[in-house]
């Protein structure tokens, strides 16, 4: 698993157990999320290329790095994967948003897409899709596909959890996307649930079932 990099910083694993506990409320489940993806958002856009700019100090003219937000776009899977995005705009409020409508059918697992909004020149721009939870994959290749349909080249995923069967799958599909995760769990069962995961993280988010 290569182009997988699994973030183990103590607080993003201190927070993602909070997380999985069945007793965690629907607040503190949507809280703890906003936070570690801030902490996500650090790891993913770790090298990223900074640019010179001059600027006035109190004391004299220096040239300083600065990013270029512009030049990014945070793509979020619908519904959960806004419970990420917030968190990230939080760090880069200049990026741009995509968002991509898909839910998985309950019984066939296949994604059902319902949406897609993307900024137009998705080619010039590193693309960072979020989902918190990387399954069987059916979610986030979709995703993925549509946004290259649409030209974008340069692409990252970002989620939570992934399942080893989830990894297989969408590296498969799009080998050219690394893949972020704060755990790889054991396997997923035979409803198509990462276990031991957290559940249907769209439903802890938003307290529905
Ligand atoms: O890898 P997969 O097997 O496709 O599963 C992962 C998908 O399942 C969840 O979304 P869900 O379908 O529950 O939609 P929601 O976010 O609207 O609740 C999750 O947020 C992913 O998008
Ligand atoms: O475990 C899982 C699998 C898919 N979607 C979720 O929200 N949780
Ligand atoms: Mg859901």
């Amino acid at each position: 698993m290569d182009s997988v990099t699994v973030i183990k910083h103590p607080l993003v694993q201190h927070k993602l157990t909070i997380m999985r506990k069945k007793d965690t409320s629907t607040a503190g489940f949507r809280r703890l999320l906003r936070e570690i993806s801030t902490l996500l958002c650090y790891e993913v856009t770790r090298d990223l290329e900074l640019t010179m700019a001059k600027i006035e100090t109190p004391l004299e003219d220096i040239e300083a790095p600065v990013l270029e937000g512009k030049k990014l776009v945070f793509a979020s899977i619908l519904r959960a994967g806004n419970g990420l995005l917030e968190g990230m705009l939080d760090l880069v409020p200049s990026a741009r948003v995509a968002h991509i409508g898909v839910y998985r059918d309950h019984e066939t697992l296949e994604a059902i897409e319902y949406y897609f909004k993307a900024p137009e020149d998705i080619g010039n721009r590193l693309v960072i899709v979020v989902d918190p939870m990387l399954a069987t994959g059916n979610s986030s290749i979709a995703s993925v596909e549509k946004l290259k349909e649409r030209g974008a080249k340069n692409l990252r995923f970002l989620c939570l959890l992934a399942a080893p069967e989830g990894i297989r799958n969408f590296q498969e599909a799009h080998p050219d996307v690394p893949i972020f995760t704060a755990s790889i769990d054991s396997h997923l069962n035979d409803k198509g649930y990462i276990v031991p995961g957290l559940g249907d993280a769209g439903d802890r988010m938003y307290g529905t079932k």
